[in-house]
């Protein structure tokens, strides 16, 4: 299989790419009849069943060794080593040949966008869908975490997990911006979704876009709506 069949949604922490990345599953699995792998670092140190299921015993092993400091980072609200974004990629480009496969917030930072620039995937068989906040990025990320915590019975949150919403919303607007900035000047297929729109709405934008840009066979009696296609300013990674 040479056509995209690698979606990556990206976006601000909250910004619903874990919601979005089910119904995108959904539908691309619907649409070319077949079982689609749902990807990202949290779920490979996770042990996700579908992922370590295709991992080589050599990667099991890194991710292992990954493991402590990963959950560390993550406690933090911090980039998870670089490693695991290595092991993501080259399951993705080993299964991508033939599955198709939802990554979730991939790349988060400049050096994940280097990778994945460097892993052959951005030229041929992806496309990158970012969830771009309406107005202050670091804003709407920190409503939308609180309201997650909020619906998770996590209210009022802990002084230790504010500072790591805080830091997840830091490192979108100072690592993953610049990050997509350097992937969209490449050329990779990259559109920006208006991330405050209606849960459904979104899913329908990101549908219709596949549809038009080839990556899905059209869909029936859905009206069309457009998506919003303005780039999110972002200097480029130092
Ligand atoms: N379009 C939307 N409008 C309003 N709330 C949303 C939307 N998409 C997701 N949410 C809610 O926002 C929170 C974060 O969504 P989630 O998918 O976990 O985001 P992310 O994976 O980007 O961190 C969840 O409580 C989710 O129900």
């Amino acid at each position: 299989m040479s056509a995209v069949n690698v979606f990556s949604l990206v976006g601000p922490p909250g910004s619903g790419k874990t919601t979005q990345a089910a119904r995108l599953a959904a539908a691309v699995g619907e649409a070319l009849g077949s079982p689609v792998l749902r990807a990202s670092v949290p779920a490979l140190l996770r042990g996700e069943p579908d992922i370590t299921a295709r991992l080589t015993p050599h990667q099991r092993v890194r991710v292992a060794e990954a493991r402590e400091a990963a959950h560390a980072y993550a406690d933090r609200g911090e980039l998870m080593p670089t490693e695991l974004d290595r092991v993501i990629l080259e399951l993705v480009c080993r299964v991508g040949r033939s599955e198709p496969v939802v990554l979730d917030s991939v790349p988060r930072g400049c050096e994940q966008a280097r990778l994945l620039l460097a892993s052959g995937l951005a030229h041929t068989k992806l496309m990158v869908l970012h969830l771009r906040a309406p107005d202050d990025p670091f804003e709407f990320s920190m409503r939308r975490q609180l309201a997650r915590a909020a619906s998770r019975g996590e209210a009022p949150v802990t002084a230790q997990h504010l500072l790591r919403m805080t830091r997840k919303a830091h490192v979108y607007a100072e690592q993953t911006l610049p990050g997509l900035a350097d992937i969209a000047r490449t050329g990779t297929r990259l559109a920006d979704f208006d991330a405050d729109a209606p849960v459904d709405r979104v899913a329908q934008e990101i549908r219709e876009y596949l549809v038009r840009r080839g990556a899905l066979p059209p869909l029936r009696a859905v009206a069309s709506t457009g998506v919003g296609a303005a780039r999110q300013g972002a200097g480029p990674c130092s």
